[in-house]
């Protein structure tokens, strides 16, 4: 028997193009696999899809060789025939019902051990002390967790979530990440999740599938596409802070010297032979020391082999990082923590050196016929 959750079908709009969702993952085991990419992609569309909220053209669905959707077939599982849960952004609790009843409301009354699965789940959940209160009577995060619960105390064999966390401001958000994923993973099921906030999708996922137009355009670990996305269209829809073109000047013992207008930059070499290239830099990667002489002795500068000197040309805070832009004949972006940038005390019009590490550069080959 295969342990796969199978997709491969198409849904239509008018006026859109055509969402196409082809995805394969372990059907039996804990796993988070993130639908990521700007809005209007599909995203939520496949995950209505699999949830059998909205019946494709074409194509099929198979949970461990049970088909859920095999149109050839005549075959479209209801929602409630796929043994599925979801939580959907639009989802509320039930007003009236306190927190014990609402996350017992998808418990089945042919359940002898109805109660205590329902302990089980507040305990899990960390929901036992609010039990008898009502949803308005709950923090936002309380009542996130209650309608995680209500969705898993069923025991279903697959769980889909649309934007979790969303509804939530940005510092319960950073605090309830963390125990969001712990919380899963004790369940043991495939999670499919929606999102379009990046730290949300590196922080909790194992799998991220990247879409735009409808189209699935790259998918792997959360390390493969943040750092070594595909294409430039890939790059921008993960929000690498700096993509360049640029032109291989020399390639020696797997190091590649690239030119940016003018600047040169050393790389790990693509694999594949090419001269134009698009130059991908992550904000993180990037390591800043005051001044233009970068003669201090951080440990970022020992082993990087790119040192630039440039001017800080913005400084914005962006929750615990701030953000940092810099001109250096190219445009860089850095991305610091708050004490570290208090340290430095950037400002805008600052000499700075900025130091990023050969391997922190990605080379994205482009056809050679852009070649001037
Ligand atoms: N019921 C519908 N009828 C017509 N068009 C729809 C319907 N549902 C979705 N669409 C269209 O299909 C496209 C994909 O929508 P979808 O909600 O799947 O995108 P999304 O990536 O989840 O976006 P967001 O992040 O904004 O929620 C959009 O252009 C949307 O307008």
């Amino acid at each position: 028997m295969s342990d796969l959750l199978v997709a491969d079908f198409q849904k239509r709009f008018q006026g859109v193009p055509p969402i196409h969702a082809e995805l394969s993952l372990p059907c039996n085991s804990f796993g988070i696999t993130v639908l990521f990419g700007p809005s209007g992609c599909g995203k939520s569309t496949v995950l209505r899809c699999l949830a059998g909220l909205e019946r494709p053209e074409s194509g099929r669905i198979l949970f461990a060789d049970q088909p859920w959707l095999d149109t050839q077939r005549g075959i479209c599982l209801r929602p409630q025939q796929r043994d599925i849960g979801f939580c959907f952004q639009q989802d509320a609790l039930f007003p009236h019902l306190n927190v014990r009843k609402n996350v017992g409301f998808g418990v089945t009354s042919s359940m002898p051990e109805r109660r205590e699965v329902v302990d089980r789940a507040l305990e899990q959940f960390a929901l036992a002390d609010v039990g008898d209160r009502l949803p308005h009577q709950l923090s936002g995060g309380q009542q996130q967790r209650v309608a995680l619960a209500r969705a898993l105390v069923r025991r279903p064999r697959l769980l889909l979530l649309d934007e979790p966390l969303s509804a939530l401001d940005a510092n319960l958000r950073d605090r309830l990440r963390p125990a969001l994923r712990r919380m899963l993973a004790g369940f043991g099921i495939p999670v499919v999740m929606v999102t379009h906030d990046r730290v949300e999708a590196m922080s909790l996922a194992d799998e991220i599938v990247v879409m735009r137009g409808g189209r699935i355009e790259q998918r792997g670990s959360v390390d493969e596409v943040f750092t070594r996305p595909r294409d430039r269209t890939v790059a921008q829809i993960v929000g690498i802070e700096t993509i360049e073109t640029g032109v291989i000047r020399e390639l020696a013992n797997g190091i590649a010297t690239v030119e940016v207008h003018g600047v040169c930059l050393q790389a790990v070499s693509p694999r594949e032979s090419t001269r134009m290239v698009h130059v991908c830099i992550k904000g993180e990667d990037v390591t800043l020391q005051r001044g233009r002489d970068g003669s201090g002795e951080s440990a970022g500068a020992v082993s990087s082999r790119n040192r630039l000197s440039g001017t800080v040309t913005a400084v914005t805070p962006e929750g615990p990082l701030v953000r940092v832009a810099l001109d250096c004949g190219i445009r860089l972006t850095s991305l610091v923590t708050r004490p570290a940038c208090e340290e430095l005390a950037l400002q805008v019009g600052d000499p700075v050196t900025a130091w990023i590490k050969a391997s922190a550069i990605h080379l994205i080959p482009l056809p050679d016929s852009s070649v001037d």
